[in-house]
């Protein structure tokens, strides 16, 4: 199958050069798509890869009919609709390392720039005018620097902030006292790093919580004469308020990369002469711009061929070597689903996942999302994934447990679905065995072990004489060959089971016919 990718932002070749070399992928390059060109035309691609100016919004996801993957070349994704594409099971993954440094450089030059008046004094230079007493700036020696949001970028700004002889105060939910300590930074509250900087630098992410996080009561926080930096996200300062506290004086300068409104060809802020300003050029380095193209070009052709992701966006990242324990798991874990699915014949209420044996040491939200994609998968179809499958449980009302136990029952690994609905509990049982693959060793509480693959039939009937005889002999009319068999019971005469695995799938008159038989209670055909 070959996979039609658009890349709709302008990306370094060394990415691009894999994509256009690989067989299964065809690309297009169209950096001058309008909102209006992608709606009509994004159905016909299984890849997307954008950088900050194409935004993929719901909208353009509601006609991505194939769209399977959006590889975003940077780290915010911010201008894609993560929802959207979470509820359609497209994958969306970034790259959030490659530009790290440009980021945390341009930062320190935007620093510089503001406290030596640089790019003002270059603007008069330019202008015919040498006046070296408006331009006298502030060391920033022995001065204290705000750092919010210490994740990557912070805490690369933080490092070379300290070359500067800074001393850097940080604020993040994630940093502790002890983390501060060993990075040798002082650790802060948010109004205590507003109350005590004297230069402020953001490096968070924009999400509910940050925007507006420097605004007109932040500002009446800080120090008087104290300068900001945004090279993150616009929106994390609140642009009006910023003006008004430069106005006031409270704010002596500041410098941005970038802005609420991006792009623009107006914005008040830079019609103050206390404003230094770049148009989001964090990341335009020839370096960065190659890494991010090279880090999300490669997982986009990892997914399109079927290998596991590096840096997913809206799917939990699982570390190479942890993936390599657990891929093994994946299809028992779904044909389990896929399988249980048939069992319950009501609306499935919630799912319980139990984890026992070798699994119980690993990492299984994975697995989970495979389970519950094979349960999803036979009424809601193919467009159930990886990506989805929780969202689409969710919605659909069905609350989903893990539970994990070294209790194996003799197993050295054992995966257990259980399913509940409003009047049953069902349950099937799973193991990879070394050599043979999955094998499905308990239904319900009865003992079988069978390969879930191919035309599957659960019959279950009473245990008196002659019913397998009765059974065998229909199917023999019937031309269906029986491949394997597996009966087990609750007790003598009681409750029983038979696990066939057949030729070919039967048809519903031959289940309906096998129904009629009188110590047969209910027959369930399953093709996994
Ligand atoms: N100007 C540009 O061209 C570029 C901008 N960026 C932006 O820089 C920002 C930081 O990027 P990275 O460091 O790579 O991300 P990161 O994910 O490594 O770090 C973000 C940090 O912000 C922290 N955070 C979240 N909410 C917070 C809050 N309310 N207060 C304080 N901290 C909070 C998180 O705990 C995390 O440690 C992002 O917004 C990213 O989009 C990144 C690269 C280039
Ligand atoms: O694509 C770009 O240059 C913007 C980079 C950026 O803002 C990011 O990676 O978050």
């Amino acid at each position: 199958m070959i996979f039609n990718v658009l890349i709709a932002d302008p990306l370094s070749e060394d990415g691009v050069q894999p994509l256009r070399e690989s067989e299964d992928i065809n690309i297009e390059v169209n950096t001058d798509l309008t909102d209006a060109d992608l709606i009509q035309r994004i159905g016909k691609f299984d890849g997307l890869i954008v950088r900050s100016q194409t935004k993929v919004t719901r909208e353009i996801i509601q006609h991505a009919d194939n769209l399977k993957i959006i590889g975003r070349a940077g780290v915010g994704v911010d201008n894609i609709d993560l929802d959207a594409a979470t509820e359609r099971g497209i994958i969306v993954v970034n790259a959030p390392n490659g530009n790290t440094n440009s980021a945390a450089e341009h930062t320190m030059a935007m620093l510089m720039s503001l406290t030596r008046n640089i790019p003002q004094a270059f603007n008069a230079l330019k202008n015919n005018e040498w006046n070296r007493k408006k331009y006298v700036g502030v060391e920033v020696k022995n001065k204290t620097l705000g750092v919010i949001g210490l994740g990557r970028i912070g805490t690369e700004v933080s490092s070379r902030a300290k070359g500067q002889r800074l001393n850097i105060i940080a604020y993040d939910p994630f940093l502790t006292e002890e983390k501060a300590d060993n990075l040798g930074i002082r650790f802060g509250t948010v109004e205590d790093v507003l109350r005590e900087a004297d230069f402020i630098t953001v490096h968070t992410p924009l999400l509910k919580e940050t925007k507006h996080l420097l605004n007109k009561e932040a500002f009446q926080m800080m120090k008087d004469g104290v300068q900001i930096v945004n090279c993150a996200r616009g929106g994390i300062i609140d642009e009006d308020a910023l003006y008004e506290a430069i106005q006031s004086g409270k704010v002596a300068g500041a410098a941005m990369d970038v802005f609420e409104e991006e792009p623009f060809l107006d914005n008040k802020l830079l019609e103050l002469p206390e404003v230094i300003a770049t148009p989001h050029l964090g990341a335009s380095t020839v370096e960065a711009q190659e890494n991010v193209a090279v880090d999300v070009c490669q997982d986009v052709i990892r997914f399109l061929t079927g290998d596991s992701v590096r840096n997913p966006v809206n799917l939990p990242s699982v570390p190479q070597e942890i993936m390599y324990k657990i891929e093994p798991y994946f299809m028992l874990a779904e044909k389990l689903g896929n399988f249980l699915i048939h069992l319950a014949d009501e609306v499935i209420e919630e799912v319980n996942i139990y984890y026992a044996g070798d699994l119980n040491e690993l990492e299984v939200a994975p697995l989970t999302r495979n389970t519950v994609k094979g349960l999803l998968q036979r009424h809601l179809g193919d467009h159930v994934n990886d990506v989805n499958a929780l969202f689409l449980a969710e919605q659909k009302g069905i609350s989903v447990h893990e539970n994990k136990t070294s209790r194996a029952k003799g197993f050295t690994n054992l995966l257990t679905v259980e399913v509940k609905t409003k009047s049953a509990v069902r349950s099937v049982a799973g193991t990879l065995l070394n050599g043979l693959g999955p094998r499905i060793v308990k239904v319900d509480h009865y003992s079988v072990d069978f390969t879930p693959a191919g035309h599957l039939v659960v019959i279950h009937h009473q245990d008196q004489p002659g019913v397998i005889g009765k059974m065998g002999s229909m199917l023999a009319r019937n031309q269906v060959n029986i491949a394997t068999m597996q009966v087990d019971r609750s007790d003598i005469g009681g409750d029983a089971i038979m696990m066939l695995t057949i030729d070919r799938h039967p048809e519903q008159e031959l289940l309906d016919q096998l129904h009629e038989l009188d110590e047969i209670n209910d027959v369930t055909a399953i093709d996994l």
